[in-house]
Parts: C-alpha cells; structure tokens; sequence
C-alpha cells in the first residue's frame, strides 16, 4: 500500500492506497518541529479509528517546506521499513522535464499537479490550486511543466488585513451576494472574493494569450469549489488534484525502476 503525503506551508495531507484504490485522507497542521514519532502517533490513532487495515510498503513525498522532510523520511524508515520518493529530489523521477529557468526550484506542489492534471485531461492546461498560496501552473502539450504564476493565497490576502489594520477584524471568506458592502465584513470579503475572481479571469485570460492554443482551466484546492460557483472561471474542478499527482508519480517510478 502506499502513504502519499503532501505537505504544504499550512496544512500536510496523508493519503493511503492500496493499489488505485483510495482508502482514506488525513489532514493535520503543517509543523517543522514534528518529530517522526509524533507524527506515527497521529497516524495510528487514526487509521485505527477509522477501522484500516493499512500495511504501508511504499512512501511518497511532495513538501514545499523543505525542513519537514527530514522528519517524515525517518517516520517511513523507523515505522514502514521503507525509503520514501521524495518530489524535486533527483533520484525521484518526473513523466516530464520542467521547462524554466536554469537553476529554479519549481515547487514539488505544482510539479505534482501538473503530472496529475495531464493524466486526467492531457496537455495544454492551466491549474489553478487555491493553497497558501494562489498558484497557476501551465502545462504543456506534452505534460511538461512550462511556467506559470504566484498570487498571494485568499486566507492570507484576509489575514493581512487583518494584521495591518487595527480597525479590521479576521474575516472568513464567503461569497458575498452583493459587491456594495454595507458593514466591514461584507466590505472584506467583496475585496477579497469579487477581487479573486477578477485575479483568476484576468490571468488565465492573458496565459491564454500569450500561450497561443486553446487551454482548458482546472481548479483544485480547498476554496476552489467556492469559485468555482461563481462564473465560468474553470472547465473542471479536481478535489484530489495532488493526491491524484502523487499516486502518477510513484507509478512512473516504479514503472522505470527507480523504486
Ligand atoms: N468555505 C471555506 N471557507 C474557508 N476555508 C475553507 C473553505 N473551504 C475549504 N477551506 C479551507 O481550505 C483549506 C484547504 O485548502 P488546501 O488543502 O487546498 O490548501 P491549504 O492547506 O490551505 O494550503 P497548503 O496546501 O499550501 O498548505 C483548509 O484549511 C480548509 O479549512
Ligand atoms: C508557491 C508555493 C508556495 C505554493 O504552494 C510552492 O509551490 C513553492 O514554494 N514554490 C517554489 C517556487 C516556485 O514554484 O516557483
Ligand atoms: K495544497
């Protein structure tokens, strides 16, 4: 079975499978000083709760905080006997080579969507994943990963806000019925929802200009379902999008031996 983990700057997801079969999803906070032991206490509590049988042989890893990596790569030593697929590290393979800059470190979180994104839909994409961050990945005809955008992310475009201004409270987002706020939580989040929708059409509209062949749009990420019901932003939304990435990925590579 395999224990898919993706670990992003707020929140680290495990995934189990067994085979193409999808048992279950844990989330918990993303921290760097978790140890390996703290981080088998969570997981057995709850693969016991939820009642799976789960006999870990395979690992993989996609972390955009690099310092956690070291932790979850004893974790699956001391507790699986295994040597986990760590994503951006080179003896992990890619189904494509990313086309950037000489030297850039594209995040293991997009190169993962992009491997996920071409399996379901093929190339010539956009994926827009509503993370910490607000990332738009491009993906070429052939699935390779050719560059893409970074926004802040909707709840950290809130907590800034909220931070900076001593008059303006923490606010969840939501879809405001209205544009014209009339107290300031309604103000904040038409700023922020009205302003994330503009963010996303006018990007994908201007990386279809300049890519010059028609795209499809996928979303994914916790808040992309909230986009997603309002206008015609995205052709398709993905709700395992990374998991589904990573599982592409761990295949690839046991299919070339490299695991
Ligand atoms: N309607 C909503 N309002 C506020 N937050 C929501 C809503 N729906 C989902 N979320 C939040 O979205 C988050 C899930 O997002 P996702 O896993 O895509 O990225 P993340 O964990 O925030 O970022 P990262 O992967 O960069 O750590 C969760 O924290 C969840 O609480
Ligand atoms: C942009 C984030 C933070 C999104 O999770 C992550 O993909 C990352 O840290 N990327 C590194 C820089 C890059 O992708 O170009
Ligand atoms: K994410």
């Amino acid at each position: 079975m395999l224990l898919a983990i993706d670990c992003g700057n707020t929140n680290t997801v495990f995934s189990i499978w067994d085979g193409e079969k999808f048992l279950c999803t844990l989330r918990t906070s993303t921290h760097h000083a978790r140890t390996a032991d703290a981080y088998f206490t969570w997981y057995s509590t709850l693969v016991k709760h939820y009642g799976i049988e789960a006999d870990i042989t395979d690992v993989i890893i996609s972390s955009t905080v690099p310092r956690v990596v070291f932790n979850l790569r004893v974790f699956a030593d001391r507790f699986f006997g295994c040597r986990p697929l760590v994503v951006g590290k080179p003896e992990t393979l890619l189904p494509f080579k990313p086309r950037v800059d000489e030297g850039t470190q594209v995040g293991p979180d997009r190169l993962v969507n992009t491997a996920g994104a071409f399996d379901r839909h093929g190339g010539d994409l956009i994926v827009v994943d509503f993370g910490t961050a607000t990332t738009f990945d491009v993906v070429a005809h052939d699935g390779a990963y050719v560059g893409g955008v970074i926004a802040p992310g909707v709840n950290l475009s809130l907590e800034a806000l909220h931070l900076a201004a001593a008059a303006l409270p923490h606010v969840d987002i939501s879809k405001p019925q209205k544009v014209i706020g009339t107290n300031t939580v309604e103000c904040i989040q038409s700023g922020v929802f009205w302003g994330y929708v503009g963010l996303v059409r006018e990007i994908c509209s201007r990386i279809k200009g300049e890519y010059g062949a028609p795209m499809q749009v996928i979303s994914t990420g916790g808040l992309a379902p909230l986009f997603q019901q309002s206008a015609d932003l995205f052709d398709a939304f993905e709700e395992d999008l990374t998991m589904h990435g990573l599982t592409v990925i761990h295949r690839y590579n046991k299919e070339n031996g490299s695991v």
